[in-house]
């Protein structure tokens, strides 16, 4: 499950430390943007060790390198394949050809195969690639949405229900669903803002959103239950495969809606992450 998946500055050793104890799905272990660039070389070194120390649980552990063209790639990918973590979380991926770069590297630095790749898109360039970057490789598992970068640089206000970036969303989730891949929303920087917090949860969830990106544990709890099934969700999907199954014919009605056979296989996809959850 990847529901709730919670950014950490690599830099702050009291995050890393507390995140052991967090109900989050997966953490980002970060060394891109909330890292100050005296504080890279540190960071890494740091990150590293958290991610091979297994002493994260269950949690998926990946770690997010510097991107393309900075001074810290290489290194960052060096030192990630050797740390062995979930996956590689890459920011600004704007072509197949650089997924394929990603992948050398960490076949060059002996990352196990356990090692995916998680792109990020986030730049118009990007979303108008997204399929491109999504099926690149076998070794990519899911995109991650960076909607603060994309806008920024579509000159787009942050608003209630993201009008501006609602294109860039629906292409993304397109590219990943006919790729086959996990894809994460973008995260909500108004940490306060419960109600705006669980709004933006919800809409993320109604587009088809595997999970959200976070950047403060008091998003984790919510963000888990919006992206769980709900009891009335699970109990309409047990009545529906009940209808369906019982009737034993290609369409029936419950509650005077049409259900064939693709809705009972959504239903039971909904049962089975229930289940998963359990
Ligand atoms: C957003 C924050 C800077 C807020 O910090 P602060 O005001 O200090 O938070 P609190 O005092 O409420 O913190 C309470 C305790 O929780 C711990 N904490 C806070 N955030 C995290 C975290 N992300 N992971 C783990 N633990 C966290 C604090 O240490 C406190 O603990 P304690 O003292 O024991 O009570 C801050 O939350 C923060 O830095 N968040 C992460 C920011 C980040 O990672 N940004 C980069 C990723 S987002 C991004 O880049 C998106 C993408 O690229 C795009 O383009 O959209
Ligand atoms: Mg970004």
């Amino acid at each position: 499950m990847r529901r709730s998946v919670l950014y950490m500055p690599g830099a702050n050793e009291r995050a890393l430390e507390k995140a052991k104890t967090l109900a989050a799905d997966a953490l980002i272990l970060d060394l891109e943007d909330a890292v100050a660039p005296d504080s890279k070389v540190e960071a890494r070194k740091r990150v590293c060790e958290a991610a091979a120390s297994g002493e994260y649980g269950k949690r998926e552990i990946t770690i997010r390198v510097n991107g393309f063209g900075t001074q810290w790639h290489a290194d960052d990918l060096r030192a990630a394949a050797e740390a062995g973590p979930d996956a590689v979380v890459v920011p600004k991926v704007n072509s197949a050809a650089e997924v394929h770069a990603i992948e050398r590297a960490l076949e060059a630095g002996g990352a196990p195969d356990k090692t995916t790749i998680w792109a990020m898109v986030e730049t118009p360039i990007a979303m108008l690639h997204a399929h491109d970057i999504a099926s690149a490789s076998d070794r990519l598992s899911v995109l991650v949405m960076g909607t603060n970068d994309l806008a920024k640089e579509l000159h787009a206000d942050h608003i209630p229900g993201r009008a501006p970036l609602l294109g860039g969303l629906s292409l993304c989730l397109l590219a990943a669903r006919a790729a086959g891949k996990d894809i994460l929303d973008g995260v909500f920087n108004d940490v306060k803002n419960a109600e705006g917090f669980e709004a933006e949860c919800l809409q993320g969830k109604q587009f088809g959103f595997d999970g959200k990106t976070l950047i403060h544990p008091g998003q984790i709890d919510p963000c888990n239950r919006i992206f769980a099934p709900s009891p009335e969700e699970i109990e309409y999907s047990r009545r529906i495969i009940e209808a369906f199954e019982s009737a034993g014919r290609g369409v029936v009605t419950v509650d005077g809606r049409m259900i064939e056979n693709l809705h009972v296989e959504s239903a039971r996809r909904i049962l089975a992450i229930a289940e998963a959850l359990d």
